[in-house]
């Protein structure tokens, strides 16, 4: 269970985390949503250690890790897997040299065995002919792949994933959302996942945050979310198209359907 406590950033005089507490679910999806700066890959990159916050406790299994020293950090980052924003591979390194490096890094496995766990990652994001190509050579949506290929090598007890869907179109949105899901069914790992796209709500959505403006604004999860009266979520969400329509489908399932006069933000 990873569990934040107050957390509070800032740059220069702008207070960015303004006291976020929170409970990450273990073993499953959980997403963290919010409009354009609301402090989402800053909260992402203070969980991961990238930030350390002014104000606050990052605990890991009750650790906290922004007391943990340099050798205790290093160890726990062992643990995490993190797939970037854009991928971030290395351009001059071939897809399996790109996926093997943290074992390069973090290892003392043979070359042998260092080949049969790059193989095995590839073949589980459906990249079994790929391993000699270059970044370059690959599409956007095979280098996402890649990067969680490398973000799994090190059997990570915890992934996190900063805008997995950026760049792509949807329907290979839809299948990173489908890996990812698998994967923290298969590999039981806690998961987050920052995220712009309404669709991975329905696909990934076991635990929603909710973020404005710094701070926890709503929590639940992608049924919830249907009857949520919060009216700065439904403003957010009420932008996507998706969204309306899924929420409508899912309301006339339930026996409950919209409101005629639910059109505009807020009139849920
Ligand atoms: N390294 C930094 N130095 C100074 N300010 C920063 C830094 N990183 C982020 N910020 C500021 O923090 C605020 C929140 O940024 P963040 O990237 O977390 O937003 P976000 O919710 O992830 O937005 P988006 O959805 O557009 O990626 C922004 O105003 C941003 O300019």
């Amino acid at each position: 269970m990873i569990t934040l406590k107050n957390v509070k950033k800032r740059f220069d005089d702008k207070e960015v985390l303004k006291g976020v507490s929170m409970d990450i679910e273990p073993g499953k999806c959980n997403l963290i949503i919010g409009t354009s700066g609301s402090g989402k890959s800053v909260l992402l990159k203070c969980i991961v250690g990238l930030f350390t916050p002014e104000e606050g406790e990052i605990l890991y299994e009750g650790e906290d890790m922004v007391k943990m020293n340099t050798k205790e950090r290093a160890e726990l980052r062992q643990s995490i897997g993190m797939l970037f924003q854009g991928s971030a591979l290395f351009d001059s390194m071939t897809v399996e040299q790109n996926v093997r490096f943290p074992l390069d890094m973090f290892s003392d496995l043979s070359k042998a065995e260092k080949q049969e766990k790059v193989d095995y990652v590839l073949e589980k994001v459906n990249l079994v002919d790929a391993h000699k190509k270059l970044p370059a050579e690959i599409s956007g949506g095979m280098k996402k792949r890649v990067g969680i290929a490398r973000s799994l090598i090190l059997n990570p007890k915890y992934l996190f994933c900063d805008e997995p869907n950026s760049g792509l179109d949807p329907q290979t949105s839809l299948l990173i959302d489908k890996l990812i899901r698998e994967i923290t069914e298969e590999y039981h790992t806690t998961t987050v996942v920052v995220t712009h796209d309404m669709n991975s709500l329905m696909e990934m959505g076991d635990h929603i945050i909710y973020l404005h403006q710094g701070r926890v604004q709503w929590e639940g999860n992608n049924k919830e979310i249907f009857y949520s009266e919060d009216e700065l979520l439904n403003d957010f969400i009420f932008a996507s198209d998706f969204f309306q329509d899924a929420r409508k489908m899912r309301r006339i399932e339930d026996g409950n359907p919209e409101e005629e006069t639910a059109d505009k933000p807020g009139n849920y």
